[in-house]
């Protein structure tokens, strides 16, 4: 809707200077609505004018300002023109800011914004979202909740857009901790349980030595026995050389123990399942390190064919990506023993996704210590003469500090979960909110998690950043809590009418409260913009935050109750539009809204 709007100012602008006006619209911008009034609706910056050529100087950029400004006439919608610093502003019939919006709203309450004609540049098609992706059998720390939010965070967004996401988790399956495990079990372990009831095996604590092996690999096992575990590896000889023979043997493919890898890797993406499920995130495919150790050969046949593979001094097998070919940067996709690297595994990896999904683009997330990890992958890619590697980005994020528990360090994922829940609920409790509440543990949960995710998106992702369970956690300021908050409090509103809400008279809204809301929706398709431009969800947070506390004053400044019926429903009609909009960001960032709390 904000496009009608910015259409009717670029088609005065572009009277006024003999241009057209479909170039000026992606110059027009909605003006923030800050703690003062906002001066207008609408802007546009003259030097932006200047250097797209749409205008000609005259004297310094003041002059030009007031110049232009004065041949630009106003009509129906656009109703003052006012000179700015540097800027020009637009005016807008309020009366008309509000039914257009509005009508929109309710007609097509999730269309809004995400339909906009300026995000149609956007929809690339079908995009494709790696994330998570954990090591099983490792342990799950912070980075690995931010690459689950982050990427859950994009794939929305995308798919919201109008393009078709496909969501990858991609496992780290492979490697010298399934030795561990895989000897531990054939110690101790059972495999008539492991058959008849894996989970309950896998959580069996009175069997000794087995669940120790075991409990490594799922997700939800107690620190201290994966602390355990790895311990007795370190000193213990005897351990980390049977865990060598087991991982030798499943690179051989013995039947046997590729078997009971298969065994395990299951067991653990159920447990994995159940846990992204608490936070409301799905894929459509767990692929892992393991399913491409196969075709790395024909990686490295295809780059030796290329002349692009060279054996270093070392004995390794190298690709130099240097500009200058001096080898000042190189790749090593071969160990003097002939096996292969992680990075040949994602070379495979993304051939065989191109291959299979044929994305239009693909997006990596993960922790910023991979970066350099992924600009060699995109350039061997390039070198392979993949063109298609210039539409893949890695998004990369910084690190946490000090996310703990109450039980110590964080090591599995479940245990932030319960964590976030169980302050929740007390916070719940002590604010005596939960009373009449269906599911309060339930409630509690969505609102921790939302306030991980809102603490999470609030700054830069590449920024490192202090956890701290009470400042997140807070019912003021701007935490996910605060979100739900002003979430729940709207639906409380809305739930009390018992007839539907109908309005055909928008002047009860022309006050600067109503208005500074409706200024505020009308940027909602300039911020998905940025988050899109730059997948950086902070933009949307701090739309979704002045959002908050613009309705926090709209709750006390526009009553409903006791007003005549004409102005409770044009306020109705607000309210349930801006719940909307709440509803539909808070969804792309990965929350999902409670009704009460
Ligand atoms: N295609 C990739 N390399 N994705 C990232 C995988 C992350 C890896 N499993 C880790 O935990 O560090």
């Amino acid at each position: 809707m904000a496009c009608f709007f910015r259409r009717s100012a670029a088609l005065q602008l572009a009277k006024a200077c003999g241009q057209n006006e479909e170039t000026l619209i992606p110059l027009i911008s909605v003006a923030p609505v800050n703690k003062k009034q906002s001066v207008a609706d609408l802007r546009v910056s003259v030097s932006h004018l200047l250097q797209s050529g749409a205008v000609r100087p005259d004297g310094d950029l003041q002059n030009t300002t007031h110049t232009l400004a004065r041949q630009i006439r106003t009509d129906a919608v656009v109703e003052e023109i006012i000179p700015g610093r540097g800027v020009i502003h637009f005016r807008l019939n309020k009366l008309l800011l509000a039914q257009k919006l509005l009508d929109q709203l309710r007609s097509d309450p999730d269309g809004f914004g995400v339909k906009s004609e300026i995000l149609r540049q956007l929809r690339v098609g079908r995009t494709l979202v790696e994330f998570s992706s954990p090591n099983i059998a490792k342990k799950f720390h912070a980075g690995h909740l931010r690459s689950t939010i982050i990427g859950n965070f994009i794939a929305n967004l995308k798919k919201a857009l109008g393009n078709e996401v496909i969501r990858v988790n991609y496992l780290g399956d492979w490697g010298m901790q399934f030795g561990l495990l895989g000897s531990g079990f054939e110690r101790f372990g059972s495999q008539e349980k492991l058959r008849t009831q894996p989970l309950e095996h896998l959580f069996e604590s009175s069997v000794g030595g087995c669940c120790v092996y075991l409990y490594g690999s799922a997700v939800c096992v107690r620190p201290q026995v994966y602390v355990q575990v790895n311990r007795e590896a370190e000193s213990d000889a005897s351990v980390r050389s049977a865990a060598a023979h087991f991982f030798r043997r499943l690179e051989q493919s013995e039947e046997q123990a590729l078997e009971l890898w298969r065994h395990f890797r299951e067991i653990t993406i159920h447990e994995y399942k159940r846990i992204y499920q608490r936070l409301g995130v799905e894929f459509d495919h767990y692929s892992g390190e393991s399913f491409h150790r196969a075709e790395t050969q024909t990686v490295l046949d295809e780059l030796r064919s290329r002349c692009l593979l060279k054996t270093s001094q070392k004995g390794t097998g190298v690709v130099d990506l240097s500009d200058k070919g001096d080898m000042s940067n190189y790749a090593t996709l071969v160990r003097s023993d002939g096996t292969s690297l992680y990075i040949t595994r994602d070379v495979a990896a993304a051939l065989d996704r191109k291959q299979r999904f044929s994305f239009d683009e693909m997006i990596y997330v993960t922790d910023k210590s991979q970066t350099m990890h992924f600009q060699q992958l995109f350039r061997i890619l390039q070198a392979m003469g993949h063109q298609w590697a210039g539409s893949c980005h890695h998004v990369a994020f910084g690190l946490v500090q000090g996310m703990s528990t109450r039980r110590g360090e964080v090591l599995f994922l479940e245990d932030v979960l319960e964590e976030a829940q169980s302050r929740m609920i007390h916070n719940m409790r002590q604010s005596r909110t939960s009373k009449e509440l269906e599911d309060p543990e339930l409630t509690a949960e969505r609102i921790g998690i939302s306030a991980l995710i809102v603490q999470d998106f609030k700054g830069p992702l590449i920024s490192d950043y202090r956890f701290e369970w009470d400042k997140v956690l807070q019912a003021q300021g701007d935490t996910g809590v605060f979100l739900q908050y002003t979430h729940a409090r709207l639906c409380s509103l809305l739930r009390q009418q018992d007839c539907e809400i109908s309005c055909s008279d928008f002047s009860p809204l022309t006050d600067s409260r109503s208005v500074s809301l409706l200024q505020h929706l009308l940027r909602y398709d300039e911020v998905l913009l940025q988050c899109a431009t730059d997948l950086q969800p902070k933009h949307l947070v701090n739309f979704l935050m002045t959002l908050s506390h613009l309705v926090a004053s709209a709750h006390r400044e526009l009553p409903v109750k006791g007003s005549s019926e004409a102005v409770a429903q044009a306020r109705l009609c607000l309210f349930s539009s801006v719940h909307s909009v709440l509803a539909n960001g808070m969804r792309i960032l990965g929350i999902t809204p409670v009704d009460k709390m």
